[in-house]
């Protein structure tokens, strides 16, 4: 019997104790950096020639460490290796499986502080957030492995006189997982242990910006007790190895989270039936988002501003479902812009190693070029209100950055651009503000600050996107509670953390027995 789901708490920083524990396991992980890290092939540690090359994006002389890259000889040792492994993990009882989920979840609960120690040096998150990433990564595991155990006899099915018939769920076989960077503990646990837990085994191919926390990830799975050749570590080069993984004839499923580009490419190649495929592949694609907070002009404006700063800037606005368009009623427009100014230079920006920083760096050169490319469009497309500098001497740090009377067609109001820059736009009415909100071709997130009951009905009909808040900032879902995906372009909702998320990483079986 296991106990309800509830989801991981939050650490309290103002609490001196948890501070300096948290202190504590910072200086642990910096005594720690620079480590060799090995690829996991049937149990087997395998080191290369070639490492990527982990960097601390809030001071890029520190390296975080360095892992092996696996080759294409590698990758089809790894697909060998999860196909033989696939034979007995498959026959697994259910609830066995999801064991091993709640002993790693116990694990990590127990190195939480370490996890998120890791996140901040590794992925440049401030403290709050990192404890965020790795609560979430507790939470998929406690969630899953109990949503397993719901679903191991299968759904009821009506039987009649003389025959028995039952509906249950079976896994599909070797599964490629691609995540991204961001939230770096979180989607790489929770898309790694729903194929597992399912049956099925995996070749995990982390993120380049982040393996190290990937390779840690992969160790206490094995102390938890996972049996060799069922969880494979294959990081390496996203093009070399990433499309031979996605293209194998063996692979059954592919679950990816990134960018729109990738996603949609991944999409398209895993639909192309190679020499020796038996199966069509199973594609989980969850992607960018371009979220929106509207304010109605009833709305409370101090709640408006504080959803607002929250949604764009959390984590440097590097979210799939940061709020980076505000869409506001032309009355209250310039109040709400005010307001959120007067928050926005309280935000401080540096080191997030330092508890005092609200906000870190972006996590690397080619994204802090890219959202300074963005800074000089919205020069251009609106009036620069705050921000609008980056400073990448030490690390990548750009400024908290608010464009107002931007039009609604604009490329900073249309194009996900990752990073601390929100843009403002005028909407005459509420009709009008969900129409903008829904112009983009993403649907990922959005929010809406009212007290018009009449509205909210609206909104909750119109306004097209997986994901929709009242009154509160538009990120931060929470396994179990809020599950997590997206429309459009934003990709396959899936609906991450929520009741059915597993039954995609399995195939349904219909058996009916004649008595
Ligand atoms: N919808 C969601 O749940 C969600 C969650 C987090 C992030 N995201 C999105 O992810 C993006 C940011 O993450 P990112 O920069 O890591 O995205 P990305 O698309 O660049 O990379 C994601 C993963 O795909 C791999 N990859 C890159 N090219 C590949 C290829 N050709 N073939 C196979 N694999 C390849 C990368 O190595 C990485 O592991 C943003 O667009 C964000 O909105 C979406
Ligand atoms: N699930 C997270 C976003 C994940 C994408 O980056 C949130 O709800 O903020």
């Amino acid at each position: 019997m296991t106990t309800p789901y509830q989801h991981e708490p939050f650490t309290n920083f103002q609490v001196e104790e948890n501070r300096r524990a948290f202190e504590e396991a910072l200086n642990k992980v910096e005594a720690s950096l620079g480590q060799d890290y090995s690829l996991v092939i049937d149990g087997e540690r395998i080191s290369t020639d070639e490492k990527l090359v982990s960097v601390n994006p809030a001071n890029t002389n520190e390296i975080i460490g360095t892992v092996s890259k696996a080759n294409q000889e590698l990758a089809d040792k790894a697909i060998e290796a999860a196909s033989k492994a696939f034979e007995s993990w498959r026959k697994w009882d259910p609830v066995a499986r999801a064991e091993i989920l709640f002993r790693a979840a116990a694990k990590m609960r127990r190195r939480k502080h370490e996890f998120s120690a890791l996140l901040v040096k590794e992925a440049g998150k401030p403290w709050k957030e990192a404890d965020a990433d790795t609560a979430e990564a507790i939470d998929f595991m406690e969630y899953y492995a109990r949503q397993m155990i719901a679903l191991k006899d299968g759904k009821p099915v009506n039987s009649r006189e003389g025959e028995i018939n039952k509906y249950i769920y079976q896994p599909i076989g070797v599964s490629v997982v691609i995540p991204p960077w961001n939230f770096a503990c979180a989607i790489m646990v929770g898309t790694t242990v729903a194929p597992l837990v399912t049956g099925n085994t995996v070749l995990l191919k982390p993120a380049e910006p982040t393996p190290v926390i990937a390779a840690k990830f992969v160790n206490l799975m094995e102390e938890a007790g996972l049996p060799k050749g069922v969880l494979n570590f294959v990081p390496g080069d996203p093009v070399e190895i990433g499309e031979y993984l996605v293209d194998h004839p063996k692979t059954a499923l592919i679950s990816f989270t990134g960018s729109r580009a990738v996603g949609t490419r991944i999409y398209q190649r895993a639909a192309i039936v190679h020499e020796g495929q038996f199966h069509l592949k199973r594609v989980i694609a969850e992607m960018g988002g371009k979220d929106t907070v509207v304010v109605d002009k009833d709305a409370d404006l101090d709640l408006a501003a504080e959803s607002i700063l929250t949604s764009a800037f959390g984590f440097s606005g590097q979210k799939c479902s940061a709020g980076s368009r505000a869409v506001i009623h032309q009355d209250v427009y310039d109040a709400v812009l005010e307001k959120t100014v007067q928050l926005v230079k309280d935000i401080t920006v540096g080191d997030p190693r330092f508890q005092e920083n609200w906000m870190g760096p972006v996590i690397n050169q080619k994204a802090f070029d890219k959202i300074m490319g963005y800074i000089e469009i919205g020069k251009e497309e609106g009036r620069l209100v705050i921000g609008g500098e980056g400073d990448d001497s030490k690390g990548y740090f750009i400024q908290p950055t608010i464009f107002a009377d931007v039009a609604p067609d604009a490329r900073i109001m249309q194009e996900e651009i990752f990073g601390p820059v929100v843009a403002f736009c005028k909407a005459k009415d509420f009709d009008e503000a969900l129409e903008i909100a829904n112009n983009t071709e993403y649907g990922l997130t959005g929010a809406v600050i009212t007290r018009n009951a009449e509205h909210m009905e609206r909104a909750k009909r119109d306004f097209h996107v997986g994901n929709l808040y009242f009154n509160r900032n538009c990120t931060g879902a929470i396994v179990g509670y809020h599950p997590f995906g997206g429309f459009k372009m934003s990709g396959t909702d899936s609906k991450a953390g929520g009741p059915d998320y597993l039954i995609l990483h399995m195939q349904a079986k219909t058996i009916s027995q004649m008595l």
